[in-house]
């Protein structure tokens, strides 16, 4: 599980994506170090989920170089070392907890007791511990985002890309999440986390800033803060716009 590629988990050299005539990624270069939790934080419509798309391999009309795990993005090897979750939740509601996760480690080529023991660990990730048998129709939120993310856990990926995981949950559950992601990355595990609630930024190891498809900063929660003066992560990202904005553009 651990990336042995020795190079970033994420490299994007001018990447640009064109979505329905609008350029939404204009040329951005930028590098997600292995092992870390990043935070890709942005306004809505900033591009973090046209981002995350190209990353994983669904987007199309990407160009520019996009290297994943040290493979160009949407390279076939790359489905089971990368794991995904979308906004929505993309898990069935009539199944329990157990049977969900059956089916994710079935498609991740898992059988038998390998697949037994894949599923009992990502329970475990999650601290879904005690729900196996439940319906995902009668969980919380929160549970059935937890639920969704040991779905993507279940074929043990290098790398997590989660869309705004935290949407909607109240802050006992967020910040619990936060907790369970630097979990995740201390086993070796690379996250990219979107976001655009700019107070989660602090609790990310990096951060990739993006507004109108563009690369505000990459850079560290404390680096931000220094650099910017600001006293939370919001008027700091406030205060880059403005500078940006004034410099026409410049990063
Ligand atoms: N099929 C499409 N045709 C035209 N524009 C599109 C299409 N899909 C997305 N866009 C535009 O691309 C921009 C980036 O969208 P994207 O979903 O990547 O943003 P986001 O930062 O993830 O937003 P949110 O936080 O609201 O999910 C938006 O302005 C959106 O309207």
């Amino acid at each position: 599980m651990v990336n042995n590629s020795g190079g970033p988990a994420i490299r994007a050299r001018g990447l640009r994506v064109v979505r329905g005539g609008t350029t939404v990624l204009d040329g951005l270069d930028l590098d997600v170090p292995a092992g870390q939790v990043v935070g890709l934080l942005g306004p809505s419509g900033s591009g973090k989920t046209t981002l995350m798309r190209s990353v994983v391999g669904v987007q199309a009309n990407v160009t520019g170089d996009l290297t994943v795990l040290g493979e160009p993005a949407g390279t076939p090897g790359l489905r089971r070392r990368v794991g995904y979750v979308t906004q929505a939740a993309s898990v069935y509601t009539d199944l329990s907890v157990t049977e969900n996760l059956a089916h994710f480690a079935a498609l991740a080529g898992l059988r038998g007791g390998a697949a037994r023991s894949a599923v009992a660990q990502a329970v475990t990730a999650v601290d879904l511990g005690g729900h196996e048998k439940q319906q995902v129709v009668s969980l919380s939120g929160g549970e059935r985002s937890r639920v969704s993310l040991a779905a993507a856990l279940v074929g043990d990926p290098e790398l997590l890309v989660l869309d705004e995981p935290t949407v909607g949950l109240d802050p006992v559950l967020r910040r619990d999440l936060w907790t369970m992601f630097h979990r995740l990355a201390e086993q070796g595990r690379t996250l990219l986390v979107s976001s655009h609630v700019m107070d989660e930024a602090t609790r990310c190891d990096r951060l990739l800033l993006l507004r109108d498809g563009e690369l505000v900063a990459d850079t560290t929660p404390d680096a931000l803060l220094a650099q910017t003066g600001a006293p939370d992560a919001e008027r700091a990202f406030l205060a880059l716009i403005d500078r940006t904005d004034a410099t026409g553009g410049a990063r």
